[in-house]
């Protein structure tokens, strides 16, 4: 069997255990999968500057976030429908970030109950995604239930007032009401150890919408059917914001957001930290690479709260590319769903650590031993070289306004 030595190797893995409809709902992005794209492309177009001879006999790639140490830099971006890659991968996914010693954000749209991944990761840091259905009691009793199962931190999703077109999903007939091609039943049943998991742990179900024990309110077929198709309450704003605040007392997170402005409107409406987010390509096709948008956002901020980013975060090189430019944190999605679809609990805890190693060598060989050593000055600024020169001695690194493209250094 081939070495799986990078996150793209377990991508291809995945890619032959899976029916290609499961594979296509998990790798897939948004119409023409551009922005999918430009979150890779505008990763790989921006270098690290290494600084040398610095002693780095030890690394540390740890840091402290909410009252929390996270033994490496990121978390695990909250996936809805994991359970089609395998029954209860929700659970395995928060056991093996317990294992790795990182956070675990889990979605509304889960298929394992809130309380039985708290069971599977009892130490944990678990926080909790929220979608805003119509029927806003849902939202609700998931906070709640959330809160008395010692989640951390909750995240309110904000960038899918409407689905994305997943084009992928449409041609595959996996959209509501579902309509599966013979292809795709053909296609199932060419993965069998697939399809045994599935027949054993039963088709997923969104099981956080399901009465629990102390409400036994059913929800709505309506409502169920609105988040698999991602029909979101539209009536959502900024003051809603102060209803989230006073069902939870811990940090809220708001993950989305990608224009400056919007950061400062989170920051005015009490948020605690903000995910800058295209949601990995999956909803606005046009959006701008996260690394690109961060910057900006981070000059919004001006360092009152935690700034964290994901989207095609692929490599430790990436995420140390997102430290430098100074988030708090990042988090990685599709990656360690690979690592789930090719092997399980385990499979997603070699990919952490597959990681993680790869941060702590990308760190050694930039000369930085903590993460608070790393900066703008590792992050070379393709200004224009008149432009550097007209502006006189490290002109764009000096003023805190890195951007990795010329256009915006030059403006
Ligand atoms: C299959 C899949 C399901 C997702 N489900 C959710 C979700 O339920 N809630 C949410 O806020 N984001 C969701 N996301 C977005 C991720 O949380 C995250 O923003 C994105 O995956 C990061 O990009 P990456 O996969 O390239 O790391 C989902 C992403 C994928 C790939
Ligand atoms: C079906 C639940 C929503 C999952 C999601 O947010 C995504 O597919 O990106």
């Amino acid at each position: 069997m081939a070495q799986l030595l990078n996150v793209e190797d377990y991508r291809r893995r995945a890619r032959s255990a899976l029916p290609r409809l499961v594979f296509d709902y998990i790798d897939g992005g948004a119409e023409d999968e551009r922005c999918m794209q430009r979150n890779r492309d505008a990763l790989e177009a921006l270098p690290l500057i290494p600084e040398c001879l610095r002693d780095t006999s030890k690394v540390d790639i740890g840091i402290e976030l909410f009252g929390r140490r996270w033994r490496a830099p990121f978390g695990i971006a909250p996936i809805g429908l994991a359970g089609l890659v395998r029954p209860r991968a929700d659970a395995l996914l928060a056991a093996a970030a317990q294992a790795a010693g990182v956070p675990f954000i889990l979605s509304t749209a889960s298929n394992t109950r809130i309380e039985d991944v708290r069971n599977a990761a009892p130490d944990a840091a678990l926080w909790m995604q929220l979608y805003v259905m119509g029927e806003r009691s849902i939202a609700e009793r998931i906070v709640r239930r959330a809160r008395n199962a010692g989640f951390e931190a909750l995240v309110l999703t904000v960038d899918v007032p409407v689905s994305g077109l997943r084009e992928r999903d449409l041609r595959h007939g996996f959209r509501v009401p579902m309509r599966l091609t013979p292809g795709t039943v053909l296609d199932m049943a060419r993965h069998p150890a697939w399809l045994l998991r599935l027949a054993g742990g039963g088709m997923p179900q969104f099981a956080n919408l399901l009465p629990d024990e102390d409400d036994g309110a059913p929800v709505s077929a309506q409502t169920q059917a609105a988040l698999l198709s991602r029909a979101m309450d539209r009536t959502l704003t900024w003051d809603s914001l102060g209803w989230l605040r006073r069902l939870w007392d811990g940090p809220l997170l708001v993950k989305g957001l990608l224009g400056a402005e919007d950061a400062r409107r989170a920051l005015r409406h009490g948020a605690d930290g903000i995910v800058v987010s295209n949601h990995g390509g999956r909803q606005l096709d046009a959006a701008p690479a996260t690394i690109a948008a961060l910057p900006a956002m981070l000059d919004a901020v001006g360092g009152r709260i935690p700034v964290l980013v994901d989207s095609g975060m692929r490599r430790g090189s990436d995420i140390v590319k997102a430290l430098a430019l100074g988030a708090s944190a990042a988090l990685v999605g599709r990656a360690p769903v690979y690592g789930l679809a090719c092997g399980g609990e385990q499979g997603a805890l070699s990919v952490l650590q597959l990681l993680a190693q790869e941060t702590e060598r990308t760190m050694t060989l930039l000369g930085a031993s903590r993460v608070g050593e790393l900066g703008r000055r590792h992050v070379e600024i393709h200004a224009p070289r008149s432009h550097a020169e007209q502006a006189g001695p490290a002109p764009v690194q000096a003023h805190g306004k890195a951007s990795i493209y010329p256009a915006h250094a030059a403006a």
